[in-house]
């Protein structure tokens, strides 16, 4: 079976004259799969997600998502095939302030006709389906719904933006840091109610979260080493030019106790349309030899 992400030899720089990021040597996450991303603040780990989001596309080495190199596509079909296959769920959501609760979470299927027809295909209308993902969030309380999105609380925002990346059945839901200002048991509730709605669709789910209590939940994790140390630490300058191996992302396999736990546990977002997409881009480099 094709694998939903694949990595090779990826190395991913933002400054032409600076450190790699990124090296992650190779990475298959399969169908349904849920992998925890960790690693300290400026290891990478939102770079990772713009990468296989189609955001930018690496310098080096190869992205596939779906079993679609992303350096194959210009960058308009890029945004196309993110926002037909991939669900985003931002780490401060991104919800649009003058839209209802039920336009935000409906927003994927404006951009994307697949996502459009695979939310029909669940629910007699979007509205329907937009109900139905907010009732499963348990975000179905009277009058709720009418309230503007600038009104809700942030556990509430949260969970909009999650039922806005579940539209329309992505296969991949890519979650940054999404639990971040959640307490101990709203993190644990949300996360297995994200499972849940993965499992029903068939999601891959890969989730960033400096949160290592939730590593159990996950199937695998990816950790990412802070390769750019030497930016941040000038006394400890990194040999840039040094001889490879770079230190490269670790993947750890599932433990029995993630089995136990996944038993137990039960968009792009926006698409392209959301302005944490169109976020930075890397200074113009010469290709790699
Ligand atoms: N748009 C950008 N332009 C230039 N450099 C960037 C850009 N975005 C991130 N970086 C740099 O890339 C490195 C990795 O940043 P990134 O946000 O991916 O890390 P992170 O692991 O997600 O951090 P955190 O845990 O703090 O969110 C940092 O050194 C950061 O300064």
């Amino acid at each position: 079976m094709t694998p939903v992400i694949r990595l090779h030899e990826l190395r991913f720089r933002w400054r032409a004259q600076g450190p790699d990021i990124l090296a992650i040597d190779a990475l298959e996450v399969t169908a349904g799969e849920r992998l925890f991303v960790e690693g300290p603040s400026g290891s990478g780990k939102s770079t990772l997600l713009g990468l296989l989001a189609g955001v930018n596309p690496p310098q080096q080495g190869r992205i596939e998502v779906l079993g679609q190199p992303l350096d194959q596509l210009s960058p308009a079909a890029r945004d196309r095939f993110r926002a037909d296959h991939i669900g985003y769920i931002f780490q401060l959501f991104n919800l649009i302030p003058y839209l209802g609760i039920i336009d935000n979470v409906t927003l994927p299927a404006r951009f994307s006709h697949r996502r459009r027809q695979r939310a029909l295909a669940r629910s007699p209308s979007l509205a329907a389906e937009a109900k139905r993902l907010l009732a499963h969030l348990d975000l179905d309380q009277p009058g709720l719904l009418r309230q503007p999105v600038s009104e809700l609380s942030i556990g509430q925002q949260q969970r909009v933006a999650a039922a806005r990346a579940l539209l329309g059945s992505p296969e991949l839901l890519i979650a940054d840091e999404p639990t971040s200002s959640l307490d101990t048991d709203r993190r644990r509730a949300f996360i297995e109610l994200l499972f849940a709605e993965c499992a029903e669709m068939g999601s891959t789910l890969v989730f960033v979260s400096h949160d290592a209590s939730l590593e159990g939940l996950f199937d695998r994790t990816l950790r990412l080493p802070e390769l750019n140390r030497a930016v941040d630490h000038p006394l400890a300058p990194m040999p840039r030019s040094a001889p490879e191996p770079v230190v490269a992302a670790e993947v750890t396999a599932p433990s029995a106790t993630t089995t136990a736990a996944r038993a137990a546990a039960a968009t792009t977002a926006a698409t392209a349309a959301a302005p944490g997409m169109q976020a930075g881009q890397p200074e113009q480099q010469p290709p790699r030899p």
